[in-house]
């Protein structure tokens, strides 16, 4: 493993007085006649790492796509270290230290996994992207995306195409993108989604580390209970787009309220 870019704090051990790394005020979105969320307020202070849970349909993604500035809200806010940014761009808030993955894979599936990381590799704040600029080996660029994918245990797959791998490595390779712009809220949406079992551990612990070795602040969304309650420290419970409770696993598993919000299902 490379070394961290940025200590993080310890789990938990956020300053009291410092404003939360993410913080949304009665946040609500309608369209058309649907009240898709309503009047969801929560905060998470800097290192930790919140799951998101909730049958289909109850909002995850949605109030993911809120938190990046996808869609605007109706009505409430999303704050960034304290920062109002709910009228902000995509592009500004990830300037602002948002990072986010998606349910479905980002990266440039005809590229190489290097290709893919160096790409990210050039995105420094405030610039663009830039596909112009030629490969060279031992360019900052590429010696970054060395970095990145050591990181997240990629580098052996270096020259594979990007389309060519598992689902799990193609997590890592995103996860290993979003590290280049040194984000300090991360959100990651089903993770786990389509990843065979065997490499579940390995995505666990590349997602533990950008929480432990970045002090990366995580919001994620997860289906798989068994990864998400060993690696969060609290979970959202959404339901019909309200928030139906916010606590420790341990007491969000016990509360009759989420049980029943789950019947017939297994939380
Ligand atoms: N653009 C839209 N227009 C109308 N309805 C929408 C729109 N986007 C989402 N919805 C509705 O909002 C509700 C919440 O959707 P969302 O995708 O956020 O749920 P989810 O909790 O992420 O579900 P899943 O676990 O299936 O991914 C759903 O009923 C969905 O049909």
């Amino acid at each position: 493993m490379s070394a961290p870019t940025r200590p993080g704090p310890a789990p938990g051990a956020a300053d009291g007085d410092a404003a939360p790394a993410l913080e949304v005020r009665d946040l609500s979105l309608r369209i058309g006649g649907a009240q898709i969320l309503e009047d969801i307020t929560f905060s998470v202070p800097t290192g930790q790492i919140v799951g998101v849970i909730g049958p289909n349909g109850a909002g995850k993604t949605t109030l993911f796509n809120l938190v990046s500035g996808v869609h605007q809200p109706t009505s409430g806010q999303v704050l960034l270290a304290g920062r109002d940014v709910t009228r902000v761009s995509i592009t500004r808030r990830a300037v602002a230290g948002l990072g986010r993955t998606f349910q479905t894979s980002s990266i440039f599936p005809g590229l190489t996994v290097h290709e893919n990381a160096r790409l990210a590799a050039q995105v420094t704040r405030g610039r663009a992207l830039s596909l112009v600029s030629r490969p060279r080996a031992g360019d900052a660029a590429s010696r970054r995306a060395d970095e990145l994918l050591e990181e997240v245990g990629l580098a052996h797959r270096a020259g594979h195409r990007a389309a060519d791998l598992p689902h799990g490595d193609k997590r890592k390779l995103e996860i290993a993108m979003l590290l280049a712009t040194d984000p300090q809220v991360v959100l990651l949406d089903e993770p786990m989604a389509g990843v065979a079992s065997g490499d579940v551990p390995g995505l666990t612990e590349v997602i533990r580390g950008l929480h432990r070795d970045h002090g990366c602040t995580v919001l994620m969304v997860e289906h798989h209970m068994e990864v998400l309650l060993g690696l969060v420290e609290r979970v959202a419970v959404l339901h019909f787009g309200h928030l139906l409770a916010l606590d420790t696993p341990e007491a969000v598993m016990a509360d009759p309220t989420v049980q029943s919000a789950y019947l017939g299902e297994s939380v």
